[in-house]
């Protein structure tokens, strides 16, 4: 028997006996929550004859009160015992059917032995509860694994750094409890088997990368040197996936103060959402809260305009067929996004605060209650050393208490009288019983019919007047739309050349209660800014991800809403597919990340395709170069000139029948608009089974897919088939990056049709890294 046979015995039998032991663990646990479950039964189905009910004076209410709190408790106590262990039962059934991934044998310091560190998704300990037979891949001492190669190597926790020699490094792949392969590792990590997993079928979920993640990888997820990580990393280079392990990892880390719910991703669209949803459960952690930034806007206005997402925005821009209308909205929607166009904002704002500033009256029953100017002048009688946030509560005080007075003068009111006359017996019955308990005791000559009139005159009211003082709390008073419109009408200083044709169509838009995409961040600032800001303390952690996509004032903006949060940014500038982000600074610009507390990174090795899809497609972007394919070999690009639009039809069908043939499941046809989309879905549909994925479509599954370009990103296929790359589609220089973002989806294959003259961006690539066909009947 060899050396390696002889070791993969004495593997396997190590996992024989963790499987026994964690079967016994089930096997008690099963048990013992078995009984839990029955206690839990049991409480509830007595829940009330356990508690002594009695409220005859106050103190048999009090030992009521404490009765029922006490067996809630015991109840509440039960669940979450039962909770628990379901949670570790199911992580025992993870760990008996792949306990881990890696060893290590380390040597520390000063010891004359090395010792063997299994590494898992979950820790577990022997029986005695002494020594770890898994270490969690998050524990300090794993992160040996994923940063050196054997010899020297070391570690870093919380009680220093121990140093030392790593001996060995093995990686596993075991299924069901048993080791399917088992490889001594070199250099970096597992390369057969990432290439293993990297040649696998395009997945409609995304998968966790625990058991392969690079040393660069491993950086980003375990650092926390700053407030603001930033990560630039080239398409493909597994930004998402880190970003979702290092989620994992401070859930972990800080498994007392910090809680799935308390992080949250932002996504570039709903179809997103569902793609990522598997990882962080398959990591054993709960989801972590997740939104688009346009989910998040769209609940902040509602339904007081109508609001333009970045989608439509983007469509509208590529099927404008007048470059100069092109020109002008661009410049507008560059204007907007920038932190130039904030400093307006911000000076706009101080000068209302000393004079300005618009609110709306208050009314009642058609009445005027409290006139606009009457609050105006409130509002500027406040010292203006007070923040304006803080005299706008001040203001809103001051109406509540008015309003309180005026609610009492109301009670005397005609109108009262004639509402009383309407009630039906069951009021007076109630107003009466109040009075019963209240006033029985009272002398003679109490008039109970006063009393009676007078309570109902006074709910009614109070009935009429609820919304009008929750109207107040909410800051419904202060005339945000007004004061956003007369930004545009104002005179302002440094303002861009053709500002007045940007005012223009905005208040055209803002009079048809159109909130343009570009002009959403500015409106919600401006709203934040005047009726209070609505920011989210409770959150901890924000990622954004595909960061290229926001502005520097959409940053600014995030950065008040989720004040206290520390923020992860990754995304790709050549993945810029917005007109606010294309050849302008955005969130993930470097010079925003200058001060403390920012720290930038560097992702450059590309994991998702081939390298001859990887060596085709980084020649589309400037410093392309930089760009380093992962060592996975497929075949070359190909690119098929057809005449007519039916030849391109029956190309790609033949397409797909070829890639089905060659196995692969997950296939997109990416149009560069949901037009053309649109179009192709029709033209194929009778002849193939396909999906057509617009921007409200919230899960894709397995099969082949038409789906526009911008709506492609961050997710990956198989097979890619791009549709019509030609001169004629992808005409403009400003289409680079999302034709860039499309061919860079694909993982095996990707196949570029075009009819007629190619694109530019085609023909600036070197001729050797790709196959042309000419195809005609
Ligand atoms: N260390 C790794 N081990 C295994 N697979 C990996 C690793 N890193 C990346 N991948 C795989 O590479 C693919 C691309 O990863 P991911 O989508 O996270 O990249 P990205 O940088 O967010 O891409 P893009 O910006 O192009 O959307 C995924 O299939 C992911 O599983």
């Amino acid at each position: 028997m060899s050396k390696y046979n002889h070791s993969k015995e004495s593997e396997q039998q190590r996992i024989d006996q963790i499987k026994e032991q964690v079967k016994r663990e089930i096997t008690a646990l099963t048990q013992h929550d078995q009984k839990t479950k029955s206690e839990i039964i049991h409480l509830r189905k007595t829940f009330w004859e356990d508690v002594t009910v009695n409220m005859d004076n106050p103190e048999d209410a009090l030992e009521t009160v404490l009765s029922i709190k006490q067996q809630s408790e015991l109840l509440g106590e039960r669940e979450r015992t039962h909770g628990t262990m379901d949670q570790t039962i199911r992580r025992l059934e993870k760990i008996q059917s792949s306990p881990y991934f890696g060893r290590i044998d380390f040597k520390e310091e000063g010891q004359d032995d090395s010792i063997p560190i299994y590494l898992g998704v979950a820790s577990l300990l022997d029986e005695e509860k002494q020594n770890f037979l898994i270490h969690d891949w998050r524990a300090p001492i794993s992160s040996l694994y994923y940063d050196f190669s054997p010899g020297e190597a070391y570690y870093t926790s919380p009680e220093g750094t121990t140093e030392g020699e790593m001996t060995k490094k093995r990686q596993f792949l075991i299924q069901n409890g048993t080791i399917v392969s088992m490889f001594d590792t070199g250099l970096t990590i597992g390369d057969d088997l990432l290439k293993e997993v990297l040649g696998n079928e395009a997945n409609p979920q995304m998968k966790s990368i625990v058991a392969t993640i690079q040393l660069e990888q491993n950086q980003l997820i375990r650092d926390e040197s700053s407030r603001y990580l930033v990560v630039q990393g080239a398409a493909g280079s597994g930004k998402t996936s880190a970003a979702l392990q290092r989620a994992a990892y401070l859930l972990y880390r800080h498994m007392d103060t910090l809680q799935a719910n308390q992080m949250m991703l932002f996504s570039p669209n709903p179809l997103f959402n569902s793609y990522v949803s598997k990882v962080l459960p398959e990591l054993g952690e709960e989801n972590i809260e997740q939104t688009t930034f346009q989910q998040y806007v769209q609940k902040r206005i509602g339904k007081s305009f109508e609001v333009e997402d970045a989608f439509t925005q983007t469509e509208n821009l590529l099927t404008l067929i007048d470059e100069s209308e092109y020109d002008q909205r661009v410049s507008s929607i560059r204007y907007k996004s920038s932190l130039v166009f904030k400093a307006l904002i911000d000076r706009y704002l101080s000068r209302l605060s000393k004079q300005g500033m618009q609110f709306k009256q208050v009314r009642f029953r058609g009445e005027v209650l409290i006139d606009a100017s009457r609050i105006s002048a409130y509002f500027y009688s406040l010292d203006q050393s007070i923040s304006m946030a803080n005299r706008m509560k001040l203001t809103a005080e001051w109406l509540l208490i008015k309003l309180t007075r005026l609610e009492v003068l109301e009670r005397k009111n005609g109108w009262v009288e004639d509402e009383i006359e309407l009630l039906g017996a069951e009021a007076f019955q109630e107003v009466r019983k109040e009075y019963q308990q209240e006033y029985e005791d009272q002398d003679g000559d109490f008039d109970e019919a006063k009393f009676e009139r007078k309570q109902l005159a006074k709910k009614i009211v109070a009935k009429q007047f609820k919304p009008l003082k929750n109207a107040v709390k909410k800051m419904a008073f202060v005339h945000v739309d007004r004061m956003f419109v007369n930004l545009f009408k104002q005179a302002h200083e440094d303002t861009p050349n053709d500002w007045e044709r940007i005012c223009s169509q905005t208040l055209t838009n803002l009079n048809n209660r159109l909130l343009r995409f570009e002009d959403v961040t500015p409106y919600l600032y401006v709203k934040d800014q005047l009726a209070g800001s609505k920011s989210n303390h409770a959150i901890q952690h924000v990622f954004i991800d595909e960061a290229q996509d926001y502005s520097p004032f959409q940053f600014e903006y995030l950065k008040l809403i989720y004040p206290t949060a520390q923020m992860t940014i990754l995304g790709d500038i050549n993945q810029a597919v917005y007109a606010q982000s294309q050849h302008q600074l955005t969130m993930l610009d470097e010079s925003l990340h200058t001060g403390k507390g920012h720290h930038v990174m560097h992702l450059t090795k590309s994991y998702r395709s081939t390298s001859e899809i990887v060596e085709f497609t980084k020649q589309m972007i400037p410093k392309g170069d930089l760009i380093e394919p992962f060592n996975r070999q497929g075949q070359k690009p190909e690119v098929k000139v057809v005449s007519a639009p039916e030849e391109q039809l029956e190309g790609i069908i033949q397409e797909i029948e070829r890639l089905k043939e060659h196995g692969h499941q997950s296939i997109a046809i990416i149009t560069k608009t949901a037009e053309e989309s649109k179009k192709v879905y029709r033209n194929l549909n009778e002849r193939i089974s396909l999906k057509l994925l617009t921007k409200d479509s919230y899960e894709f599954e397995q099969g082949i897919h038409v789906v526009p370009s911008y709506l492609s990103k961050g997710i990956e296929f198989d097979a890619v088939i791009v549709h019509d790359a030609s001169d004629q589609v992808y005409a403009h220089e400003h289409e680079r990056t999302l034709f860039y973002t499309v061919c860079t989806r694909a993982m095996h294959e990707l196949i570029l049709f075009s009819l007629g003259e190619t694109c530019t961006f085609l023909k600036e690539v070197d001729q050797a890294t790709y196959h042309v066909e000419q195809v005609s009947k």
